[in-house]
């Protein structure tokens, strides 16, 4: 991989982009096989954004020896790949990816790829292909992305464990998933992915990094991990605002937002800058954790949000012997939803009970959730059930009739 200035030329000035020149048929069908190579976070076809450049076979192998008689080129290929900034943390996954794509491909006797960076002009098409037609904030009423905001009443019952098991478990269920870890001062959910990328930044458009197949922005990613973030609401709300109007999400499905405990200043500004959010209420089987939770979930009376429903967690295991552990008692998701359906115009149903487990909190430390690393464990199969109910779910509540499904 060498690099090269960028070149421009081959975007047109109508901000759509030209494709590179073929003359051969191997260089036909390299492009062809590129069509199927993603750029790794915004998700498209390289082909589709200009990024790739040129694709020549050239005439001399790479030892000299000139293409005899036939008058074609060599087989030995090379890609001139654009990269949107210089220093792009991908650049490696994107190498691999087109030389992936083009194994096998008959003819083809060798592929370099040579790196070049986009242009001024070449991102501001870029950004312009990206955004065009879109609103500034996605999520405005009418967007076809479900958004669920996570909420709970305390810290500690398993909130962003959760998110980002419900946000993986969708993704492998083929949907496209955004997370936005907005729980600003105990950030976790980029660890709980296993990533330590940083978004890219074209412009003023941030890309998120994608991370167990799901688009993942955090607040950690943009401040020194070390530092305890004393941030006051208006900058609170900033921030948000940024993650829902200046990141590229592409066209979701689903967008889940892993708020911080309580009913703070935060979970305000979702409501008012998500507006099509549902709430879900994660809460432990305590009654006494159930009581905050509870109200957690009241707040959406005067944000106008509707609650999809509740997650229990930490609900009793059954050791090995079978003698069921009940740490946290039970019956709080229960006492939740029913109080929930009492004060809101809607029913709120209990959305499944997540056991302890000692692999989910494993999985979780080592950045590779339960959904995935176990599937098949006590906590892995509720929390895979519980998203599986959340990704037929219709958008918007009103005037349908919940199915509710309370545990024993
Ligand atoms: N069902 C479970 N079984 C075992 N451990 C769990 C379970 N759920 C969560 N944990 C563990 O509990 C701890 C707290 O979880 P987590 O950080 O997700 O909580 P939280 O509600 O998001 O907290 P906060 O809002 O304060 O950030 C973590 O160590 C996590 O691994």
């Amino acid at each position: 991989m060498t690099d090269t200035p960028g070149a421009p030329g081959t975007f047109d000035t109508t901000g759509t982009f030209d494709t590179p020149e073929l003359t051969t048929d191997l260089e036909r069908a390299a492009w062809v096989r590129l069509g199927s190579v993603l750029d790794p976070e915004i998700r498209r076809p390289v082909t589709e954004l200009g990024m790739v450049a040129s694709i020549t076979e050239s005439t001399e192998s790479p030892t000299g020896a000139t293409s005899t008689g036939t008058g074609t080129g060599t087989g030995h290929l090379t890609i001139g790949i654009r990269l949107t900034i210089a220093g792009c943390p991908l650049r490696d996954t994107i190498t691999q990816d087109v030389e992936r794509a083009l194994e096998g491909l008959d003819g083809c006797t060798g592929v370099e790829v040579v790196m070049a960076v986009m242009t001024a002009e070449q991102r501001a098409s870029l950004k312009e292909l990206l955004t065009a037609g879109r609103p500034k904030n996605q999520f405005e009423k009418g967007s076809l992305a479900r958004v669920y905001a996570v909420a709970s009443g305390k810290g500690g019952v398993g909130k962003s464990t959760v998110t980002a098991n419900l946000a993986t478990a969708l993704a492998d269920r083929g949907l496209s998933v955004g997370l936005v870890d907005a729980d600003i001062h105990g950030f976790s959910i980029p660890g709980l992915l296993g990533t330590t990328a940083k978004p890219t930044r074209v412009d003023e458009m941030i890309l998120p990094p994608v991370a167990q197949g799901v688009k993942v922005i955090s607040i950690g990613m943009f401040l020194d991990a070390d530092r305890p973030v004393a941030w006051r609401g208006p900058m609170l709300h900033r921030a948000l605002e940024q993650f829902v109007t200046d990141v590229y999400w592409g066209d979701l499905d689903v967008l889940l937002v892993d708020l911080p405990p309580g009913t703070g200043d935060i979970a305000i500004s979702a409501a008012q800058l998500l507006p099509t959010s549902e709430l879900l209420i994660v809460t432990t089987p305590q009654q006494a954790a159930a009581q905050v939770a509870a109200r957690a979930g009241e707040l959406a009376e005067q944000t106008g949000q509707q609650v999809a429903g509740v997650i229990e967690n930490m609900a009793a295991m059954t050791l090995p012997d079978g003698t069921v552990l009940d740490l946290f008692g039970s019956g709080g998701g229960q006492t939740v939803a029913d109080r929930l359906t009492g004060s809101l115009d809607h029913p709120v149903p209990l959305l499944g009970s997540v056991p302890l487990d000692p692999l989910l909190r494993e999985d979780g430390d080592g950045g590779t959730p339960v959904v995935l690393e176990h599937p098949d464990s006590a906590a892995g199969t509720e929390l895979r059930r519980i998203a599986g109910s959340l990704a037929v779910r219709p958008r918007g509540l009103s005037g349908l009739k919940l199915p509710v499904t309370p545990r024993d």
